[in-house]
């Protein structure tokens, strides 16, 4: 029964702070409060799906609650943190905010938590998407949040902060998780590879780790799909293929086509991805990543930048050129004439990005031209 296939994802849930990636300063603040016994009575985690933030809130809850805790170096072996990894704890109680029933689940709440905790320290409750609470759930839970046992931890998770009430936001400890860097990905798939017997070259895992958009579990998820579909070794043409997205040199000539005005090229370029089936929005969206490391790069150098095809440009022009790409954005993902639209696009901001460059050169002899008349009649006063 143990060898039932788990998938990626799961198997892999961090189990201790030192698994949890790409999110220091989250788990160094919470590290710190548990040295120094500092512990809120309700967290709240804010970030994009798949960053870790129930991971984190569990790790946070084995730490209260392992023998002779809180301890952020718990073992995970000790029974209780067991428990816990396990889901049998009878102290950590977790609830979906967007299911049907967490009205009911909230009202239980509210009479659970004056009992004490049975086996560990504190009684935890895990709330997940807390924002899909309904108004009344929320104002129950709110009672509770006002005036909390000392025995009670609250540990919410959201991935819209927004629609949580700011009655609630008032009362918690709020921690931000950001995307997860690219090769922190990577570095964590490669781990996951190695320990599965999977061969995956680097460039078939950059690959996974660009579409996963700074999501971790996005990224295991393709993973998992990709070892369905190729067994135990995986090369980049095996992932451009499944997922239809274009190689990393062919979009770099893309955008340095863009970059150097050439429609030809670009016209070239978009019709040999689009009949070998390649998705044009994820294209767009890859487009639009090289484009912006080009502007960071211009603005860190004061001023220009030749990262796009060697052409030298300008801020004003990068930023042009990505306010077109994304104006476009809504048009190609649409899906209708999903190839003129995008075609469109990038010849619309190459355009933006050129007749932009001209225009700071009309207002520059515009200046001039001001200023020369006064030389002019300086000169007759002579
Ligand atoms: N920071 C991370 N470090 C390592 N693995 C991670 C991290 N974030 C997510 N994962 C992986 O993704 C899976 C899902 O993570 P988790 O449930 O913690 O994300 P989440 O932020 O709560 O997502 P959601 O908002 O969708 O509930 C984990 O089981 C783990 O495999």
């Amino acid at each position: 029964m143990s060898s039932s296939y788990q998938v990626i994802a799961r198997k892999w849930r961090p189990q201790t702070f030192n698994d949890v990636v790409g999110q220091d300063h989250v788990v160094r603040t919470l590290k710190n409060a548990i040295a120094r016994n500092r512990i809120a009575h309700a967290y709240l985690f804010v970030g994009p799906r798949g960053t870790g933030k129930t991971s984190t809130a569990r790790i946070f809850a084995k730490a209260l609650n392992c023998t002779d805790g809180p301890k952020a170096d718990f073992d995970p072996k000790d029974p209780a943190v067991q428990s816990i990894t396990e889901g049998t704890s009878m102290d950590v109680i977790e609830i979906d905010g967007a299911s049907n029933n967490s009205v009911d689940q909230i009202r239980d709440l509210r009479d659970d938590v004056r009992y004490a905790p049975t086996q560990g320290k504190y009684k935890i409750y895990i709330i997940d998407e807390v924002h899909m609470l309904s108004n009344q759930a929320f104002n129950a839970l709110l009672k509770t949040l006002e005036e909390p046992p000392e025995h009670v931890k609250f540990v919410f998770a959201t991935t819209d902060v927004q629609k949580v009430l700011p009655t609630i936001l008032s009362r918690c400890q709020r921690f931000d998780l950001k995307p997860i860097p690219a090769e922190l990905i990577v570095g964590r798939l490669q781990t996951i590879a190695d320990e599965e017997k999977i061969k995956v070259t680097p460039e078939a895992l950059a690959c996974i780790a660009r579409m996963a958009d700074g999501g971790m579990r996005d990224a295991q998820s393709i993973f998992d799909q990709m070892i369905s579909f190729c067994g135990t070794e995986i090369s980049e043409p095996d992932v451009l293929d499944v997922y239809g997205l274009v190689a990393g040199e062919k979009i770099t000539a893309l955008a340095g086509a863009v970059a150097a005005g050439d429609h030809q090229k670009i016209i070239a370029i978009v019709d040999e991805c689009d009949e070998s089936g390649r998705d044009l929005v994820r294209l767009l969206t890859d487009m639009q990543a090289l484009v912006r490391q080009a502007l960071l790069d211009a603005i860190s150098k004061g001023g220009r930048s030749d990262k796009l095809g060697g052409v030298s440009m300008t801020t004003e022009q990068l930023t042009r050129l990505l306010d077109g790409l994304r104006e476009g954005e809504g048009g190609v993902k649409l899906g209708l004439a999903e190839k003129i639209n995008f075609e469109v696009t990038l010849l619309k901001a190459v355009d933006a990005s050129r007749s932009r460059a001209i225009d700071s050169l009309i207002k520059e002899l515009a200046a001039l031209a001001e200023e020369a008349p006064v030389a002019d009649s300086e000169k007759k006063k002579d």
